[in-house]
């Protein structure tokens, strides 16, 4: 099995809900989000994904995020923007465009802080 993994980011305000503490207060961090993929095959370059179609449709749902007061954006409007739920959203997001029978998404890790990161895999 290959393993591929990419870093990215995006910036953003939220607040978290049915918390007590600073962070129900509005505030914004600029998250790293790291995006790892495995397949089973590779093509006749070489390559299980080109690195590029990876950062590309993972910035397209980045771009969802970028930028915005997350609150105000489906489905933080209903559930809590905390890391966990971002990693879960950007996960399904992905797995959507990018799953198919040699490629899957494995793990999206969501770093708020360098010192504090969320991670979602499908098991
Ligand atoms: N499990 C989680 N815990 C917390 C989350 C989260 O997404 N998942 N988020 C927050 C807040 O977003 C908050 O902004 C972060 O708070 P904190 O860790 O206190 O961040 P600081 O940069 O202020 O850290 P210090 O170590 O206090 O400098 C909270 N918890
Ligand atoms: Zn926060």
């Amino acid at each position: 099995m290959y393993h591929l993994t990419i870093h990215t980011h995006f910036a953003a305000a939220h607040n978290l809900i049915h918390y007590q503490g600073d962070c129900e207060n509005l505030h914004g961090h600029n998250w790293k989000v790291e995006v790892r993929v495995r397949a089973r095959e590779l093509d006749k370059a070489g390559l299980a994904i080109d690195f590029k179609v990876l950062k590309r449709e993972t910035n397209r749902i980045l771009d969802l995020l970028d930028h915005k007061y997350l609150n105000e954006i489906k489905p933080f409007d209903e559930i809590s923007p905390s890391s966990e739920n971002i990693s879960r959203f950007i996960f399904e997001k992905l797995s959507e465009v990018l799953n198919n029978g040699n490629v899957a998404v494995e793990c999206i890790t969501v770093w708020e802080s360098d010192n504090a990161c969320a991670s979602y895999s499908a098991d």
